[in-house]
């Protein structure tokens, strides 16, 4: 796991984004996120929040600039070499993206499958993340049969269970009461304290707040800004 602070994860230089031919969503973006480093992703509504944790992502590339992933330069590489580096990567979905014929176990066991471990070494750590979850009891329930709540924490055990090294959510909270929300953003905590790289997009002010040592990323209508200032510079240690 890259989780030593100062080390870089990934860097944007000049990035931009269409997607037509029409205007840009997102402009000069030039920045470079840090290992273990917890980030808050705001903006407005249609700011591009959505587009950017995209590109973060590797589901999109964008129009023009530079995107380094874990030292990579994931614009020139063959096609190839992306699977690798996205496996690197949990990503928590708005809309969650559970597979509806898998149980809430096997949506959470699928990345470890995907990577072809063996059953027996899934049946632990997948039944570990659902006890911490809180959702062991719910482990053979269809997503259908799951709350929007209980859908989140699954999508985000799903997310984080082969240990990436960056973790990417979008609007992670929205779909849950204040209480599982603030449960959500202490779970994201953890395992940023374990050396993961968070990045969680939202436009709930309030959220911010929970975390006081996470560095906060602004959009406006594409373009970012940085409040706090420290994007430039490596930050310090996470205690
Ligand atoms: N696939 C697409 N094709 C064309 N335009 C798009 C596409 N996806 C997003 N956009 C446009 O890009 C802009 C940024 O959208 P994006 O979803 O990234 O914003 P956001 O900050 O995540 O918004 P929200 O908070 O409402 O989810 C918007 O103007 C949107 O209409």
């Amino acid at each position: 796991m890259t989780g030593k602070a100062e080390s870089e994860i990934v860097h944007f230089d000049n990035v931009g984004l269409r997607y037509d031919h029409d205007r840009e969503v997102l402009s000069d973006l030039s920045f470079t996120l840090f290992g273990g480093t917890f980030y808050f992703l705001t903006g407005a509504s249609g700011a591009g929040k959505t587009s950017l944790l995209r590109l973060l992502y590797l589901a999109q590339r964008p129009s023009r600039g530079v995107v380094r992933m874990f030292g990579k330069d994931a614009i020139t590489m063959p096609r190839s070499g992306l699977p690798a580096l996205r496996r690197r990567i949990g990503v928590v979905f708005q809309d969650f993206r559970l597979v509806p014929h898998l149980s809430a176990f096997d949506n959470v066991a699928l990345p470890l499958r995907v990577a072809g471990f063996s059953e027996r070494d899934i049946a632990g750590p997948v039944g570990d993340i659902l006890e911490w979850v809180g959702l062991a009891d719910r482990k053979t329930a269809f997503p259908a049969a799951l709350s929007g709540g209980e859908q989140q924490r699954i999508a985000i055990a799903r997310a984080v269970i082969a240990r990436p090294d960056m973790l990417v959510a979008d609007e992670p909270t929205g779909n849950v009461d204040p209480d599982m929300g603030l449960k959500l953003i202490r779970l994201f905590e953890l395992l940023n304290r374990q050396g993961t790289t968070i990045v969680v997009a939202t436009h709930d002010m309030q959220l911010l707040r929970k975390v006081p040592s996470a560095l906060i990323m602004r959009l406006d209508k594409g373009r970012l800004s940085d409040p706090t200032g420290a994007l430039r510079y490596p930050p310090r240690t996470p205690a």
